[in-house]
């Protein structure tokens, strides 16, 4: 499906000469530094075009690929993208073989783009849930994109927020118990101290590599968040767009970063009081 001439093109032409001249008026405001997308819609999307599921998740990583390059290009710094939910396994098998192949083969089109943009690619969930093959694939992409940090992309598989706490707070438990400290926080005068820190969870989430997001895009008319960075999402803009996500192009970004920047002063002054 992918092919290196298709990065290429987008990169280049008279569509991205367009494009830098629409980010270099929108640069006159904030830009977020961290956007993060539930990329709904993919099969209703196939439905519409009659064509079949598979091809239209295939046109939902295109979209996916699309979104870095114009991020990238705008100048936001992180992008993390719910590829898959640990909730999805319950879908058809084949459907879920469908994502995982796609996973193999985005592994494989990241590894190239990652050299050419020095992109950091993480993948952020539960990857034991994953076949042997994929979890290798991952874990040498993340190794090896490790120091680059011009840009990083987070793809949340196997995950949801729910189990990141868990994950999150068996780790804290873990390290205090191994430091001898205990885990149960005591009364002292009128105040309870807590011996397990909010930093100390944090630490060891899986989208501990980000900051949290400043824009949280649904597609598919959607207002949920289907346990999708929950704990990090509570200062963001949220953004739900009744487009479908493999239509998801340049303007709706626009569109969603302009949103962003007129209610900025709010979010930013809601961030410092915390
Ligand atoms: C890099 C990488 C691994 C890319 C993954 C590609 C991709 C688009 C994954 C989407 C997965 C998913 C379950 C989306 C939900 O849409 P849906 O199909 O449930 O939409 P619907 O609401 O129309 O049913």
């Amino acid at each position: 499906m992918f092919r290196e001439d298709i990065i290429i093109h987008i990169f280049s032409g008279w569509r991205s000469f367009l494009r830098k001249c629409l980010f270099r008026v929108l640069r006159v405001g904030p830009i977020p530094s961290h956007i993060a997308v539930i990329m709904d819609g993919n099969r209703r999307y196939a439905k519409k075009k009659k064509i079949d599921d598979m091809t239209g998740y295939d046109a939902g990583a295109l979209a996916l690929l699309h979104l870095i390059i114009y991020c990238m290009e705008l100048g936001v710094k992180y992008v993390t993208a719910y590829a898959f939910s640990i909730d999805n396994f319950r879908r058809h098998p084949e459907e879920v073989q469908k994502i995982m192949d796609l996973t193999m083969e985005s592994v494989m089109l990241l590894t190239w783009i990652s050299k050419l943009r020095s992109v950091r690619v993480h993948f952020a969930g539960n990857l034991q849930l994953l076949s042997a093959d994929i979890q290798d694939a991952a874990k040498r992409l993340m190794e090896s994109t490790a120091g680059y940090n011009n840009f990083v992309l987070t793809i949340c598989i196997c995950y949801t927020c729910s189990d990141e706490i868990l994950h999150a707070v068996e780790e804290s438990c873990k390290e205090k118990w191994d430091d001898g400290i205990g885990i149960m926080g005591y009364d002292k005068g009128n105040d309870y101290e807590r011996l397990i820190k909010v930093v100390d969870i944090e630490k060891h989430m899986y989208m501990a590599t980000a900051p949290d997001p400043d824009i949280l895009i649904r597609t598919g008319g959607e207002y949920r968040l289907s346990n999708f960075l929950v704990w990090q999402s509570s200062c963001c803009h949220l953004s739900s767009l009744g487009t479908v996500w493999p239509e998801f192009g340049v303007f709706h970004l626009v569109w969603v970063v302009l949103d962003f920047q007129q209610n900025y002063r709010y979010f930013a002054k809601k961030k410092l009081q915390l």
